[in-house]
């Protein structure tokens, strides 16, 4: 699957612009400020409904202009040529349509295209606290299963109960009673969840050992290992009753604490260099390099899952990775379309430059492409 061509009217600081796309390469380039990012957000939004960078839909309508208007061209690997188009009006109302017509909800555009976003923040994931894995396992898995989706909705709804009911034990001893109930909820949701995190932590450290490897010339074995408080990870049934296990045996410390201290909602993600953990002692540039090859894995999940490569946008990363870095990266993204924003060509291989599309961007207006 590849991005055709996008049409950006009143989007950010675009007025009215069509260009046309490769399917393979293309590297969008011009100066700070110029609307190279909220090109890639037009894409990403017409993939996911939502930015990247804000919450607010107003924000996303050029100042001037009473409303925005985005449509992407797709080309299946069947043939299939398909249009997702999304307005937001005078209201900062969004609306999207798929071949014309209007969609009533935003998961009826989930998976429609399937893209992987590479974004500075993304750093992040390596850097900060467990919450930023957490959300980077959340958000990949809900690509791929609406299952784990509505799992992670529902688990979320249960923990808040039943935090809300340890609060009140404090001065309603009587309710404990009525604890076994959200125990036996919470377990059976996080057991679910556990599960299918662990199966995905296992293929994401398989496949990002290989590719890591593949980017740093077979100097640097990646590992990444899920981190979680219940011990007998075999199946769904010793999961569940080693959470319910825990539950019971933390209740008067949560009951003291006002929150559940175990669950899925506490897990994370050790990922380690030559067996040092990254987090601490990484380099910057191993930083970055681990969480490009966590994001490059994705694409082969993705096509392991659905059947299609997805799309890669790339802001602002190649320019920090050194020549050989770049070398090897260019073999990966061979069967996928990338669409990398970059302010110089300066410090691109020339192979990059030469199998690219290039398109120039100023002041929101496309130069030459
Ligand atoms: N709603 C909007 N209407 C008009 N202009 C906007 C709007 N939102 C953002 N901009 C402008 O878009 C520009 C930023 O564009 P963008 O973030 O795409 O830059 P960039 O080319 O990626 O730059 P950098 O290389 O610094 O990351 C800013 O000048 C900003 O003022």
């Amino acid at each position: 699957m590849y991005i055709k061509s996008i049409m950006v009217k009143n989007y950010r600081n675009y007025e009215n612009i069509k260009l046309n796309f490769d399917k393979n390469l293309n590297i969008i380039i011009g100066d700070n400020a110029q609307g190279k990012t909220n090109l890639l957000e037009a894409v990403y939004v017409s993939g996911f409904g939502k930015s990247f960078r804000t919450s607010k839909d107003s924000e996303l309508v050029n100042f001037d202009k009473p409303f925005a208007n985005v449509k992407i061209e797709v080309q299946r690997d069947n043939g299939r040529v398909e249009t997702i188009e999304f307005r937001i009006n005078e209201k900062s109302k969004k609306e999207f349509l798929i071949n014309g017509v209007n969609i009533t909800r935003i998961s009826e555009l989930l998976g429609t295209i399937n893209i992987i976003l590479f974004y500075p923040d993304d750093l992040k994931l390596i850097k900060e606290s467990p919450v930023e894995r957490r959300k980077f396992i959340n958000r990949e898995l809900s690509h791929i299963s609406h299952i784990y989706c509505s799992d992670i909705i529902e688990y979320n709804k249960i923990l808040m109960q039943r935090n809300e009911l340890l609060k009140r034990l404090i001065y309603k001893p009587d309710l404990k009673e009525t604890i076994d109930i959200w125990n036996e909820q919470l377990a059976d949701k996080g057991a679910k969840i556990i599960l299918r995190r662990k199966k995905f932590i296992d293929d994401l450290n398989v496949i990002s050992n290989k590719i890591h490897a593949g980017v740093t010339d077979q100097k640097e074995q990646l590992n990444i290992q899920y981190i979680t408080a219940v011990k007998k990870l075999e199946n769904y049934d010793t999961i569940k009753s080693d959470l319910i296990l825990m539950l019971n045996k933390n209740i008067e410390m949560d009951i003291k604490r006002g929150f559940t201290s175990v669950g899925p909602h506490r897990d994370d993600m050790e990922i380690s260099i030559n067996g040092i953990s990254i987090k601490s002692f990484g380099s910057q540039g191993q930083q970055r390099t681990a969480a490009l090859s966590l994001k490059l894995s994705e694409i082969e999940i993705i096509k392991n899952d659905v059947g299609e490569y997805p799309i890669l946008l790339l802001d602002d990363v190649m320019s920090e990775l050194d020549i050989n870095r770049q070398k090897d990266l260019i073999y990966t993204l061979k069967n996928v379309q990338a669409i990398i924003t970059t302010t110089d060509v300066k410090n691109l291989l020339d192979d990059y430059i030469n199998a690219s599309k290039i398109i120039k961007i100023k002041n929101g207006n496309v130069l030459s492409h």
